[in-house]
């Protein structure tokens, strides 16, 4: 018999909203003759579904208790943790083994167990058949929703985790409390006394042996099969065999695949996820994340961790730039015009390299009537570009077409989104800037979180209909009560654009122009001219 209370195929969790305060849970039992019958919605409503799990720290946190956290939270899943063992552990291997006191397990059990309401337990390295009893114990004081059993025996490495000892543990006592026992094809040898573990059939044959020990389901996970150009895993839940099958990626960085496997299944069935589409949607999240990590290079050895927020490699290309909004990249602004190229007969991807070519410090992508997938195809192409020249690249207004390609920022005009939301949406790292006229709105501006405030029209421009032009008297107002940096922009050129940068105010960082670069015939030497306009008129001011 699995350990759960309540067995968990019996439970059904709606999801009703997902209103701000909280996913609200509504519960529904089944009764004996399998009709569903309200119990209850206020006692859930601030619940979230949670996983404890019970396994071993990895120091090099690519796989046990460090992957279960990233996995759990990559599933939008409350965890937490009860530390079996404390590893010292790296891409190389494990060089250390710390296994912590019964009692103190027993201690971490209590305090989590007796606190919070846990759905899931799911357990990892537990290195001796002692620890497994005080788990037992535990949960039969505790009980909770599901047991998800990773038999943790021999890490990726080929380091012992758990030695001969603990298996008698586990399959006697473990095993047959398990919703479901998740061990690799080396695990499943063991568990069935060296048994021959090398092809699909020995694994449906070893799944079925397993489920014959009590637990309610098993997969045997074929991460390690020889000779397999897919990753097949086996499901048997009793009566059938689900063959598993995904592409197998071609990547070092597969060490933690099997907690982070069991920790999503965990966090499934948390949710509420009948067990077979807990295994599917598990098994897809770790296929997504190799790929997506498959180059990522973090240590030496032949085990590389693979990233669960899958966030590493847009990171990698910002550190490839400044980290943080420079101000001075606002000293020459280029906003593009499409209506403009289309005039002059260019591609935007072309205009875009010819002002960078010149000088241009940041780009910003303006396309009032492009459709959204050629808006976004334009942007992907631009932000190559710009990543070469190591400038930033904004999106005028579609936080969404930023959003998708991971542009580095967004402008807003006064009727567009607010600052306030679009910074909620793009997170703290992405530059926003706002257009302002007035010293009230550069303060709620800045009041909002956006990073510089674009002022203007400073003259009179054809660039934008019936735009109110607030001179050189109001670009100093809104430079001086500004706690941002200031971009001028509106009718600014060659021949203006050292009057603006005269005001002399510190915070005045640049000018950003559009025709005086994009209505032009050839970008790239009025894109140079107008820096050194600027260059010289910044000395002056000095
Ligand atoms: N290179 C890979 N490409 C795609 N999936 C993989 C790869 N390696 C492992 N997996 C999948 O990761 C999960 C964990 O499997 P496995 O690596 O065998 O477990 P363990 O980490 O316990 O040895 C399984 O679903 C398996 O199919
Ligand atoms: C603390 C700890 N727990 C589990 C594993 C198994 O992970 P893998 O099989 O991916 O190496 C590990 N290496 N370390
Ligand atoms: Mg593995």
């Amino acid at each position: 018999m699995a350990c759960s209370i309540v067995p968990s195929s019996l439970f059904f969790f709606h999801k009703l909203t997902n209103s701000r305060y909280g996913t609200r849970t509504f519960v529904a039992m089944q009764d004996d003759c399998g009709a569903a019958s309200a119990t209850t919605t206020e006692q859930y409503k601030m619940k979230i579904p949670h996983v404890l799990t019970v396994a071993g720290s990895d120091s090099g946190a690519g796989a046990g208790i460090q992957a279960d956290l990233k996995a759990c939270a990559a599933r939008g899943v409350y965890c937490s943790t009860v530390i079996t063992a404390v590893t010292a552990q790296n891409t190389a291997g494990v060089q250390g083994v710390n296994i912590v006191p019964e009692d103190f397990v027993a201690a971490q059990l209590k305090s989590v167990l007796s606190d919070m309401q846990v759905d899931v337990v799911k357990t990892g390295m537990l290195p001796s058949t002692d620890l497994v009893k005080v788990l037992l114990q535990s949960l039969s004081e505790f009980p909770v929703r599901a047991l998800v059993v990773d038999p943790v025996m021999v890490s990726t490495s080929g380091d012992v985790l758990a030695g001969p000892s603990t298996i008698t543990g586990l399959r006697e006592n473990l095993l047959p409390m398990a919703d479901i026992v998740t061990p690799n094809v080396k695990e499943a040898s063991a568990l069935l006394g060296g048994m021959q573990v090398v092809t699909v059939a020995d694994m449906c044959s070893a799944a079925k042996l397993l489920h014959n020990l009590g637990p309610r389901t098993v997969l045997v996970k074929g991460g390690d099969l020889p000779d397999s150009s897919d990753a097949v895993d086996i499901f048997f839940d009793g009566e059938d065999f689900h063959e598993l099958r995904s592409s197998r990626v071609n990547t070092r960085n597969t060490h933690g695949t099997g907690c982070t496997l069991a920790s999503c299944i965990a966090a499934e069935l948390a949710k509420g996820s009948p067990m077979l589409s807990a295994v599917k949607v598990a098994k897809c999240f770790v296929e997504t994340a190799l790929d997506y990590s498959k180059d990522i290079v973090i240590g030496s050895g032949p085990q590389g961790p693979f990233d669960h927020l899958l966030r590493l490699k847009s990171t990698s290309r910002q550190s490839h730039r400044a980290e943080a909004f420079n101000p001075s990249d606002l000293f020459l602004y280029a906003v593009t015009d499409s209506g403009m190229n289309k005039k002059w007969g260019r591609s935007i991807t072309d205009a875009v390299k010819a002002a960078l070519e010149g000088g241009a410090t940041i780009i910003q992508l303006r396309e009032k009537d492009a459709d959204t997938r050629g808006f976004l195809e334009a942007a992907k192409a631009c932000l190559q570009i710009c990543c070469v020249h190591g400038v930033p690249l904004l999106i005028n207004d579609r936080i969404d077409i930023a959003l998708a390609c991971d542009a580095d920022g967004v402008h807003l005009g006064q009727s567009d989104m607010p600052a306030r939301s679009a910074r909620a949406l793009l997170g703290p790292d992405k530059i926003i800037g706002v257009s302002c006229k007035t010293p009230e709105e550069a303060h709620q501006a800045w009041i909002d979180g956006a990073n510089y405030i674009g002022c203007g029209g400073v003259y009179r421009t054809n660039t934008k209909a019936n735009n109110l032009t607030v001179g050189l008297d109001g670009l100093k107002t809104v430079c001086l009560a500004s706690k941002l940096p200031v971009v001028a922009i509106g009718g600014i050129g060659i021949s203006n654009a050292s009057d603006v940068m005269k005001i002399g105010v510190s915070n005045l960082k640049g000018v950003a122009v559009v025709s005086a670069l994009f209505d032009r015939e050839c970008i790239l030497p009025e894109s140079k001219k107008l820096h050194a306009v600027l260059m010289d008129a910044v000395q002056r001011v000095k």
